[in-house]
C-alpha cells in the first residue's frame, strides 16, 4: 500500500471548474490521492466554449515538470490537453524512463466543438506519445483520428481499441461511448483480454469534463497501485455518478459533480475482482 499516493495532470485549464487541470484536481482530491498540476495552457472556457487560449512557454512547461520530479515521488500520472508539438516533446522528454503509469486522455477537440490542439499534433500524439501509455481514453471521434477508420458500431469501438494497441502501440485502449446511442458502454483492450464496462445513459447535456473526470479517476486509482482493471472499473462508477449528479450551471453544458459518490454516502473504494 502506498501510503501517500501522488498523481500528477499535465493538461490545460478551465477557470469555470468542469475541465482540464480543474476537473483533475477536484476528482484526485476526491479520491484521496495527492493532487498535482502542471499547466500547458491557461484556457479561457465556460460551459458554452472556448473563448481564448494562452500557451505557456516551453521552457516554463519544462520547469513544472522538473519541480515535481526533482522533489516528489509520481505514483501514477495522466496528460490532458497538449496543444503543439513542441510541447508533446518536451513532455515525452521528462516523462520517458518514468516508472510510473501514465494515463492518455488524447484530448483534441471540447465538448462545445472549439479545437484544443493543432492539427499535426495529432499524429505526433499518435507516433510519439501513445508508445509510453499504460492507457489512452480516446472518446469515439478520438479513436477515429487515432485509428484512421470511422466507428458506427459496437465492433467499431472494439475493433478500434485492438488497433490502439497493435498498431500504435499504447499501453492499454479504453474507447468510451459516451458519443454513441443507448448504453454508456466503453471497453478496454490491454493487449490480451477485452472488457466492457458499461452504464445506464444518463439523459443529460451536462457532461462538461466527462472525460477529464473520468482519466483523472483511474489515474487516482493507479496511483494507489490498483490494477488496470479495477481503476478503470471503479472510474467508471464515480464518471457515472458524477454525471448523475451533475450541475445545470451555466449557460451550456454544465459540468459534472465529483462529490457525487459523497452526496450518496458512499465510499470511493476499489472494486476488487
Ligand atoms: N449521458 C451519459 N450517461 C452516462 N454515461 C455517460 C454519458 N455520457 C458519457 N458517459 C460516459 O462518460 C465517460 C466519458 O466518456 P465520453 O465519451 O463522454 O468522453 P469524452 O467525450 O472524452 O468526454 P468530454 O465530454 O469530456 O470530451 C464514459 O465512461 C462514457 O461512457
Ligand atoms: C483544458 C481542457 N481540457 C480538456 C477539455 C475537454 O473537456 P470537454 O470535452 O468535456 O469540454 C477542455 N474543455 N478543456
Amino acid at each position: 500500500m502506498i501510503l501517500t499516493p501522488c498523481a500528477l495532470t499535465i493538461a490545460g485549464t478551465d477557470p469555470s471548474g468542469g475541465a482540464g487541470i480543474q476537473a483533475d484536481l477536484k476528482t484526485f482530491q476526491e479520491l484521496k490521492s495527492f493532487g498535482m498540476s502542471v499547466i500547458t495552457s491557461v484556457v479561457a472556457q465556460n460551459t458554452t466554449g472556448v473563448q481564448s487560449v494562452h500557451h505557456i512557454p516551453l521552457k516554463m512547461i519544462e520547469q513544472q515538470l522538473e519541480s515535481v520530479f526533482s522533489d516528489i515521488p509520481v505514483h501514477a500520472l495522466k496528460t490532458g490537453m497538449i496543444a503543439n508539438v513542441d510541447m508533446m516533446k518536451v513532455i515525452a522528454d521528462k516523462i520517458t524512463g518514468l516508472n510510473a503509469p501514465y494515463v492518455m486522455d488524447p484530448v483534441m477537440v471540447a465538448t462545445s466543438g472549439d479545437p484544443l490542439i493543432a492539427e499535426n499534433a495529432r499524429y505526433f500524439l499518435r507516433g510519439n506519445l501513445l508508445p509510453l501509455t499504460t492507457l489512452v481514453t480516446p472518446n469515439i471521434p478520438e479513436a477515429e483520428y487515432l485509428t484512421g477508420e470511422t466507428i458506427h458500431t459496437i465492433d467499431d469501438m472494439k475493433q478500434a481499441a485492438v488497433q490502439i494497441v497493435d498498431r500504435f502501440n499504447a499501453g492499454a485502449a479504453l474507447v468510451k461511448g459516451g458519443h454513441m446511442q443507448g448504453e454508456a458502454t466503453d471497453f478496454l483492450y490491454d493487449g490480451s483480454t477485452l472488457h466492457t464496462f458499461s452504464a445506464k445513459r444518463i439523459n443529460t447535456k451536462n457532461t462538461h469534463g466527462t472525460g477529464c473526470t473520468y482519466s483523472a479517476a483511474i489515474t487516482a486509482y493507479l496511483s494507489q497501485g490498483a490494477s488496470l482493471y479495477e481503476a478503470v472499473k471503479s472510474a467508471k462508477y464515480f464518471v457515472t455518478k458524477a454525471i448523475e449528479h451533475s450541475f445545470s450551471l451555466g449557460s451550456g453544458s454544465g459540468p459534472t459533480n465529483h462529490w457525487a459518490t459523497r452526496k450518496e454516502g458512499m465510499k470511493n473504494e476499489l472494486y476488487h475482482h
